[in-house]
């Protein structure tokens, strides 16, 4: 494997934190990535609560993987050892011109791609999964950039971030991230890793979120007015559901939010947005817009 600090000092480059760069120099924490598409590993909600660890088989496909955010390179070289293709996108011109030279053997042989653009505006190729050191200032944007495309995926977050991806109703860290992240996978943190492990280090610490597709165990029939509906309810986090629904027509676009609260349950308007589990959003989304007269933005 090459050496990530060697890549560093052939692309003659320092990482600029305000681009975003912040570039794994820790082999193990490299090595380690890629491995998380394929190993069995215990949920962190498992250890947190002293159950046995619930081992989970994943085995995805690795024929096309997918990199966004490619830098120096030192995880694009891991993911070429274990997948049959790669694409590598990767907004630094300076970057990606290095990419295309240190790979060129790669390109030739055609297991590489290396896309230079946006993340956010590229297309993206039909891929398998995806393992990313994310750029941490459009992280989110990326993160549900591949939600829907329903593929594994392997993604390093800032750690109160994937904290909150992963967060269960009634903790602090529940919220609209928790419920639109879990809409579309099955979430879990698989590791902290320290600020030590990058160069230049970031300010705070980062972990490692798997996140594998599944249905939902609830049914939408409006994916997006139920997406708009949590936004809107979390807005209000502080009130009860009953007046979040009323306050928040403007975002949610209910036209008749009154008729929504006067159909739902009691017990569920009682409640605050904090402890409504997603399935329980799912049915008073489904009742908002059977009653609520929902508008298209
Ligand atoms: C955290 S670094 C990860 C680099 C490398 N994968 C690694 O792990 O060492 C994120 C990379 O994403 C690139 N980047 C920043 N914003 C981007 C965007 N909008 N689209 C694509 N790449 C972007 C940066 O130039 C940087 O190389």
């Amino acid at each position: 494997m090459r050496d990530p600090d060697g890549l560093i000092a052939r692309a003659g480059v320092r990482g600029d934190p305000d681009r975003d760069q912040h570039f794994l120099v820790d082999d193990r924490v490299l090595d380690r990535l890629p491995t998380y598409l394929e190993s069995e590993a215990p949920r962190a909600s498992d250890e947190a609560s002293g159950d046995s660890p619930r081992a989970r088989e994943i085995d995805a496909d690795t024929s096309h993987l997918l990199e966004i955010g490619g830098g120096t390179g030192a995880l694009t070289d891991r993911l070429l050892a274990v997948g049959d293709e790669v694409t590598v996108v990767e907004r630094d011109r300076e970057l990606a011109q290095f990419l295309r030279e240190e790979f060129a053997d790669e390109i030739d042989a055609g297991n590489l791609t290396v896309i230079e653009g946006d993340a956010l505006q590229v297309d993206l190729p039909e891929f398998t999964a995806s393992v990313s050191n994310l750029p941490y200032g459009v992280s989110s944007q990326i993160a549900f950039r591949l939600f829907p495309e329903k593929k594994p995926l392997v993604l390093m977050f800032q750690q109160e971030f994937a904290e909150r991806m992963v967060a269960e109703p009634d903790t602090s860290e529940y919220g609209r991230l928790s419920v639109s992240s879990q809409h579309y996978a099955d979430i879990e943190l698989v590791e902290s890793i320290p600020k030590e492990a990058f160069s230049p280090p970031p300010a705070v610490q980062s972990a490692v979120v798997r996140a594998i597709p599944r249905e939902p165990d609830y049914a939408v029939e409006d994916e997006e007015f139920f997406l708009r509906f949590v936004k809107a309810l979390f807005t209000q986090r502080r009130k009860t559901i009953r007046n979040a629904i009323r306050n928040t027509g403007h975002i949610s676009g209910l036209s008749e939010p009154e008729a929504v609260v006067d159909a739902a349950d009691e017990d569920v308007l009682r409640k605050r947005a904090g402890a409504m589990a997603p399935t329980e959003f799912a049915a008073l989304a489904q009742l908002a817009r059977d009653v609520g007269e929902p508008t298209d933005d």
